[in-house]
């Protein structure tokens, strides 16, 4: 087969944009306000299909907030948001969602496979997908995160990093085009960390799903980042991360003096425990 010539391939590259130009999450002007505090507002946003953006900032900031909002169970004060073009609806099948980690209880009488399987329609509304479609559905997400061997299992007794796993396996069941992640990370080791991530990173890839990823620790996840939203106490920035996370930018958003440092394939960014917030100690690592 000839190579096409580079116009060309130019050429049908735009068409092929331009045929697709509905993005994952659309957010125009959106304003999340809760009594006199406004979390943000004026936020404008479009995700591509396939796009990574982590979402970064101090606690309190808002981030979980906007997740709900693209859940659909929290309403915007003002301006609007659409998934894959249309109004967002509570338990839509074309957002996938990853919570905050908390472990099993060991005794909780749920295996493994049960446990994605609420994912196909738990709390959704609609026809209920067939048996054997659901078998399906539930062993396809089982073995896109590699978690077959353990389909069977009572959740509780597996480890954080299998129980995250199943979460994301959960989320990804129902082939959604948006997953939102919610610290996906939080108390994984290292190597799980990697792993977790990596599954996310290969999802995206493959199936052209956007992500939408909140993380206080933004360096496993550095490499697969295509851009950033960081938000802190109703300022926000958007954009790839070496844009945002230097010192200017950050001490910016913070109001207060903030180091970002590169320090080989991580960021490491010094401030306050106040400014920084999310550290035991004055200096603290990698801030989000
Ligand atoms: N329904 C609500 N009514 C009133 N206040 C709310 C509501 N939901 C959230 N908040 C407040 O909005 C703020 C932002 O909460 P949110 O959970 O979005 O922050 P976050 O950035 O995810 O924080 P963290 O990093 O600690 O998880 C918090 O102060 C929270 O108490």
């Amino acid at each position: 087969m000839t190579e096409r010539p580079a116009v060309q391939r130019l050429a049908n590259d735009h068409a092929l944009a331009a045929s697709n130009p509905t993005p994952a999450v659309h957010l125009r002007d959106a304003g999340l306000t809760f009594g006199d505090r406004t979390l943000w507002d004026h936020l404008s946003l479009d995700i591509a299909p396939g796009e990574f953006v982590a979402v970064l900032g101090p606690n309190g900031a808002g981030k979980t907030s906007l997740l709900r909002v693209l859940l659909g169970m929290q309403k915007l004060t003002t301006g609007s948001v659409t998934v894959d073009g249309r109004p967002v609806n509570r338990g839509s099948r074309r957002i996938g969602y990853v919570p905050q980690q908390r472990n099993f209880d060991p005794t909780l009488p749920v295996r493994a496979r049960d446990l994605v399987s609420f994912g196909v329609d738990g709390h959704r509304w609609g026809i209920p997908l067939p048996s054997r479609s659901r078998t399906a559905a539930v062993n396809r997400a089982l073995a896109q995160v590699g978690a077959t061997r353990y389909a069977d299992a009572p959740v509780g007794m597996l480890s954080g990093g299998e129980q995250q796993r199943l979460r994301i396996a959960q989320a990804l069941v129902t082939d959604p085009s948006v997953l939102l992640c919610d610290e996906p990370l939080l108390s994984l080791d290292l190597a799980h960390q990697q792993a977790v991530a990596d599954l996310i990173d290969k999802r995206r890839k493959e199936f052209d799903t956007a992500v939408v990823f909140v993380t206080h620790e933004i360096n496993p996840i550095l490499p697969m980042v295509d851009r950033v939203l960081y938000l802190v106490d109703g300022r926000f920035r958007i954009g790839a991360p070496d844009e945002v996370m230097t010192s200017s930018v950050l001490s910016e958003l913070y109001g207060a003096p903030i180091d970002v440092l590169h320090a080989g394939d991580q960021i490491v960014v010094l401030g306050t425990d106040h400014h920084a917030h999310h550290g035991e100690h004055d200096v603290v690592k990698a801030i989000p």
